[in-house]
């Protein structure tokens, strides 16, 4: 896992860095700008072009002017550099880096006042305004200036992070910063590129390394973690000579309904193929005909008015929810199983019946697992502006109920009952489409079944759901729910 630094943390691992290499803060800066650099000329190799680098009186400001120099030394002619020049104070190494500047043969234009910033020739535009040092939302000129340069309507790399975007914490509601092509940011991706409001400020990031103590930044305390594909590697277990059906356990999913019964139907296709040993689908009988044509390998509960299982403690998990329908004998269904105290995993329209009975969370068995979206989510816990606020509150409730909240979205986020929040890095965009949810319950629900703890079917669900779902749009301009749920097993293959 790595673990993601705040600011102020990031500043600390500079500081550690700076005594413990030892390195010069002035060296540190000429590292950073040096990986920004390259990684920039990866995507951009036409040195004729024009770029315009905008520089703060930052550290920020510093990288960027380091940053201006390298690429005269790498062929770039036509570098101008601008100094933005609205604050009085200058950071040391901005102030070195200006002096090397001012003796180099870079084109430089002080901006006193945003009525200067006129006739930018520019095809490219390197924003090193202000960093990881912002501490209020842009105002005043600097709103002013950074709306000119939007304005001129060209691609934009940030450094480390778009002026006028906070790395973590709460971001406004509207966002008046840069709105960068692609932001290159130092030894660790800021926690805020992760929420959906990041698209405004940034495409795409790339995280290039400058050397820090990854050490000292391991052993931060964090309320984030970024899961990596060693983690899964490390928790997946192997399937054991002389096993049986018996040893890989029996999922039971409690899913589907006359028109949704296709949600039951991937789920328990997912859980067959992420390796429980038996699957039962509980649906009712006007499934039964679908389920046994097409999966022929799951048993079939059938559910018709049924209010409660008999025998739940025969299943090793159980997942309810996927196309359920809300109705009365659902809703008794969900209450006799939480009353079971026996984890479980909800979902769907199980997630919106507990919105509606909120008495029911209170009771919710420990170690059970939420699966819900944006909008399950804040049907259940309270609407929300902002994604940061929404992660506080399944962190808190997480916590507060000792269950696992595995919060969907281009990067899930997986919230443990320890108040951890681990982020999910894989899927992308061709998996927007129904009936992805109902595979991730199948995928998670065998894991449970195969006896790994509750966090770690979390993370392993999510982790080769999108993995599937990457492998599969590596030529397809969208993947379909079923072909994740059959590629699954694929993917936990490759990655043992
Ligand atoms: N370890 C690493 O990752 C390394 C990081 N490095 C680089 O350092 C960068 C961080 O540099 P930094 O700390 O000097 O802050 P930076 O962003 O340049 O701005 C500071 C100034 O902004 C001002 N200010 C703030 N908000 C404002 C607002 N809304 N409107 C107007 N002004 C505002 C604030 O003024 P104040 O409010 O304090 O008066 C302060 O003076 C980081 O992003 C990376 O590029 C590398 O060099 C090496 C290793
Ligand atoms: N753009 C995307 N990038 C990564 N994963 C995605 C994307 N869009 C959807 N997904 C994944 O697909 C699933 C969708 O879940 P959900 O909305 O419950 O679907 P449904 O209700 O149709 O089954 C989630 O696991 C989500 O992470």
């Amino acid at each position: 896992m790595l673990t993601l630094l705040t600011s102020a943390q990031t500043r600390l691992a500079d500081e550690f860095t700076i005594v413990n290499k030892p390195i010069a803060s002035i060296d540190l800066m000429e590292k950073a700008a040096r990986a920004f650099v390259k990684s920039f000329l990866k995507d951009e190799f036409d040195a004729s072009k024009h770029v315009a680098v905008f520089c703060g009186k930052g550290n920020n400001g510093g990288d960027g002017l380091a940053i201006a120099h390298l690429l005269l030394n790498n062929g770039y002619e036509n570098v101008k550099v601008y100094v933005i020049n609205l604050s009085e104070k200058q950071s040391p190494d901005f102030a070195i880096n200006l002096q090397r500047l001012n003796e180099s043969r870079c084109k430089k234009v002080v901006i006193d006042k945003v009525s200067d910033l006129k006739n930018v020739k520019a095809d490219l535009i390197i924003d090193a305004i202000l960093g990881s040092g912002l501490n209020k939302s842009l105002e005043g000129d600097y709103a002013a200036l950074v709306k000119q340069i939007n304005k001129l309507n060209k691609k934009v790399y940030s450094v480390d992070v778009p002026t006028g975007f906070f790395a973590e914490g709460r971001l406004p509601e509207t966002y008046n910063g840069i709105k960068a092509y692609k932001t290159i940011c130092f030894q660790r991706p800021k926690i805020n590129f992760f929420l959906p409001e990041s698209i405004l400020a940034t495409e795409k990031y790339e995280v290039v390394d400058i050397g820090l103590n990854e050490d000292f930044i391991q052993k931060q305390e964090s309320d984030f973690y970024l899961i990596e594909q060693g983690d899964i590697q490390e928790i997946l277990k192997p399937r054991k000579l002389f096993s049986h059906k018996g040893t890989y356990g029996h999922a039971l999913i409690i899913a589907g309904n006359t028109n949704t019964m296709g949600a039951a139907l991937l789920s328990s296709m997912a859980c067959l193929h992420a390796g429980a040993g038996l699957t039962t689908a509980c649906i009712p009988q006007s499934g039964l005909i679908a389920l046994n044509t097409s999966l022929p390998e799951v048993m079939a509960l059938p559910r018709d008015e049924c209010t409660r299982i008999e025998n739940p403690s025969k299943y090793q998990a159980i997942a309810i929810g996927p196309g359920l329908g809300i109705s009365f004998e659902n809703e008794q269904l969900l209450e006799s199983l939480i009353t079971n105290n026996e984890p479980l995993v909800i979902d769907a329209d199980a997630l919106n019946i507990l919105a509606e009975r909120q008495d029911l969370i209170e009771k919710l068995p420990e170690n059970s697992i939420l699966t819900p979206h944006m909008k399950e989510f804040d049907r259940l816990f309270g609407e929300h502006a902002t994604w940061w606020e929404r992660l506080q509150t399944a962190k808190e409730k997480a916590k507060e109920l000792k269950i696992v909240i595995v919060l969907k979205n281009q990067y899930t986020f997986v919230c443990s009952s320890e108040g951890k929040i681990y982020i999910n890095p894989t899927g992308n965009p061709a998996m927007a489409q129904g009936g992805m949810g109902d595979v991730l319950t199948g995928i998670i629900v065998a894991f449970l079944a195969q006896k790994y703890s509750t966090l770690n079917a979390a993370i392993l669900g999510c982790f080769i759901h999108g993995k599937a779902g990457d492998d599969l749009a590596k030529d397809k301009f969208v993947v379909t729910a079923s072909q994740v749920a059959v590629k699954s097993a694929e993917a936990i293959r490759e990655l043992i």
